[in-house]
């Protein structure tokens, strides 16, 4: 008898943990929150819970083995007890699986990064696709033909924000949810007008020139602040946001 499988998909980044709900929908709970508080099964589940015979639970992340554990342990505890199985995912294994061909070379990769060249590398071969990682750090990765063919890693949007005004005697704190208020508020070449423009325009000038270096036919922003940085291209039909690809890519390797 077939049993009626649960699946779930736990992305832990350096900030937050995506918990994908069997491909319906994706929970964002920051780090530190999980790790101080219970997790109530109802606010998984919402009380489905009892319609399923087997949870699978697919975990991948880019922190340290114990942060992992406590992190992958808090949500599984949250779970009915019975029939739970859970695959730990690596980048070597991601990446392997994935078919790139320079995948050897890559085994140091955050598994946030191999998921996505592995969702890269199953679209239809041709020309580029591109994804960028938008959370703590804003990543690049550039697929053609199997071959990863660039990389980039540099600050995040809240970690750039963060440091200037941290690092600096004068500039203010401006949070990523007040940018696009803020922009709309502020007047033109003050501070705040000029921090955004600065720290906005060091991803946006990437992906411009990444377009016109690879004439991509996809090119796919993921993590929080995708929605945010897609706000910032008009129409163009090439870019889309998908804020819990790699939480979907976990559930799709089961
Ligand atoms: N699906 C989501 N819905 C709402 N907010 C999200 C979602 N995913 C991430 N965020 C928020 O976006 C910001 C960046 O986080 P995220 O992309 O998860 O970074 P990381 O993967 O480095 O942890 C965080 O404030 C996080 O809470
Ligand atoms: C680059 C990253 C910090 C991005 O992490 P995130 O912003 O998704 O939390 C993470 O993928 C990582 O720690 N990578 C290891 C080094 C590498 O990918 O080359």
């Amino acid at each position: 008898m077939k049993l009626n499988n649960y699946k779930i998909g736990i992305d832990i980044g350096n900030s937050s943990t995506k918990i994908n709900l069997n491909l319906e929908k994706t929970l964002a709970i920051n780090n530190d929150q999980l790790l101080t508080n219970e997790i109530s099964p109802d606010k998984l589940l919402k009380g489905q819970l009892q319609t399923y015979d087997e949870f699978l639970v697919s975990i991948s992340s880019v922190n340290d083995e114990q942060k992992t554990k406590e992190i992958s342990q808090k949500i599984i505890n949250a779970l009915p007890s019975a029939n739970v199985k859970t695959t730990l995912w690596d980048s070597k294994t991601i990446l392997e699986i994935s078919g790139l061909v320079n995948a050897s070379q890559l085994y140091h990769f955050g598994t946030d990064r191999a998921l996505r060249i592995y969702y890269l590398n199953k679209l239809e071969r041709g020309s580029a696709k591109i994804s960028c990682g938008c959370g703590s750090a804003f990543t690049v990765e550039v697929v053609q033909n199997g071959y990863l063919i660039e990389s980039c890693i540099l600050p995040g949007l809240t970690m750039q924000l963060e440091s200037l005004h941290q690092k600096t005697a004068k500039l203010p704190l401006i949070l990523a949810e007040q940018i696009l208020d803020e922009l709309a508020s502020t007047a033109l070449f003050s501070t705040n007008y000029s921090i955004i423009n600065g720290v906005i325009k060091s991803y946006t000038a990437i992906i411009e020139r990444l377009l016109l270096e690879y004439k991509p036919n996809q090119l796919i922003l993921s993590g929080g602040y995708a929605p945010l940085l897609k706000s910032f291209f008009a129409n163009n039909r090439l870019i889309s946001a998908t804020r819990s690809l790699e939480s979907e890519v976990l559930i799709q390797l089961l």
